[in-house]
């Protein structure tokens, strides 16, 4: 098996052009993770998330933990095998999803205790137990167990979650289970405060991970902020490992976080959307509700491969929303999933081109027009 690695292949201006290599493949980087939550990324089969061009999904230990249950997974085969994913998977380490979906009882040095949004159960989670419900899971990527500090919050709070977040991850290093192929994430915290930033990451390089991801923002910064905290927390981080940006985000901020050096990201935003009749397109986003559409035989983005825009109206796609069928969701879905991947492509072309800056120029004047 070979060991997690990742190989930086080139940079232009502060973006990168990197590849990750783990135990169920290879990743190109600048990367976008379609989120799969409840082992499955709403509203598309497995083969057809990758025939997007997605490489690798994300995974939450919150919600498996409670439904269906690690150890059951476990018992099953893993989550490759249970969701019938066989790339990668990055988990997120449950303490951020229980802030922001659970009855919080009790957070202490120990870890958080909580009832679970689904059943009202107690549970209780802490750097080991979520390591051991990673490893159950077979996550490729492990993500320390942290507290990302609700925004906005006294600078005084979001010190003391930084700290005690350094100390789970410390925690979170021991307990993790080393394996070649598999990786451990770090997560710098210290919200919009470059001194906090800075200290979380001298810690988290002094402990040594595989990969450093950017906690505590989208949290409701705004891009302004996230930007401008970007600008001086990616520098912080070793150059030589992937950098993760948790929870982000629209296609303007992949553009402008990959500008400042992020590597991979997560977002619900392509596939909730999708849910909602919003479609990306170049030239912006497209509300399929909208009565303008019924009539029009053209597809939703003619630059688009997707089988939604190869076969389907926008015509048929504001019927089918407005009717509210399933197939709605399927289409817009793949299709958003479709265009994330196609700006990754694009962003890591441009890159590789040495053109990246003329492609940020670009993609801004052309998204912001609106739609056609
Ligand atoms: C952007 C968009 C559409 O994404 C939605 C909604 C609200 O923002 C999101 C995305 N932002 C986000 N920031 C994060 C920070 C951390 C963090 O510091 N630690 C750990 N372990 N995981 C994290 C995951 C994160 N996700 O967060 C929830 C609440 C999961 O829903 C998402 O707006
Ligand atoms: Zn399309």
């Amino acid at each position: 098996m070979t060991d997690f690695s990742f190989e930086l292949l080139g940079a232009d201006g502060g973006a990168r052009r990197g590849r990750v290599t783990c135990a169920h493949g290879v990743i190109q980087t600048p990367a976008f993770m379609p989120v799969g939550t409840a082992a499955t990324v709403k509203a598309m089969l497995p083969e057809n998330v990758a025939a997007t061009g997605a490489e690798i999904i994300l995974g939450n230990t919150y919600h498996l933990m409670l439904r269906p249950g690690a150890e059951r997974i476990a018992r099953l085969g893993g989550l490759h095998a249970f969701m019938n994913w066989p790339g990668p998977i990055l988990t997120d380490s449950g303490g951020y999803q229980v802030m922001s979906l659970s009855e919080l009882r009790k957070l202490d040095e120990n870890g958080v205790t909580f009832r679970s949004h689904i059943d009202g159960s107690y549970h209780t989670l802490t750097p080991e137990r979520s390591m051991e419900i990673q490893h159950q899971l077979g996550s490729d990527i492990t993500m320390c167990f942290d507290e990302c500090p609700p925004y906005p919050s006294e600078k005084a709070d979001v010190a003391r979650a930084t700290q005690l977040s350094m100390r789970w991850a410390a925690r979170s290093r021991a307990a993790f289970v080393n394996r070649p192929g598999y990786g451990l994430f770090g997560i710098n915290q210290g919200g919009v405060h470059e001194d906090l930033r800075e200290q979380s990451a001298q810690a988290l390089k002094e402990i040594g991970f595989d990969g450093y991801a950017i906690g505590g923002l989208a949290v409701g910064e705004g891009r302004a902020l996230m930007f401008s905290t970007l600008d001086f927390t990616t520098l912080m981080l070793p150059t030589d490992k992937p950098r993760y940006l948790m929870g982000v985000g629209k296609p303007e901020d992949l553009v402008g976080a990959v500008a400042r050096g992020v590597d991979m990201f997560d977002c619900v935003l392509p596939t909730r959307s999708g849910r909602t009749a919003q479609a990306f397109t170049r030239r912006g986003p497209v509300n399929l509700k909208n009565a303008r559409h019924g009539d029009d035989p053209r597809p939703l983005d003619d630059h688009c491969s997707c089988p939604t825009c190869r076969n389907y109206s926008r015509a048929y796609l504001n019927h089918v929303v407005k009717a509210g069928e399933i197939i709605a969701a399927m289409l817009l879905t793949w299709h958003n999933l479709q265009y994330y991947q196609d700006l990754m492509a694009d962003i890591r072309r441009a890159i590789e081109s040495g053109t990246f800056a003329a492609f940020e120029a670009d993609f801004q004047s052309q998204y912001g027009q609106g739609d056609i």
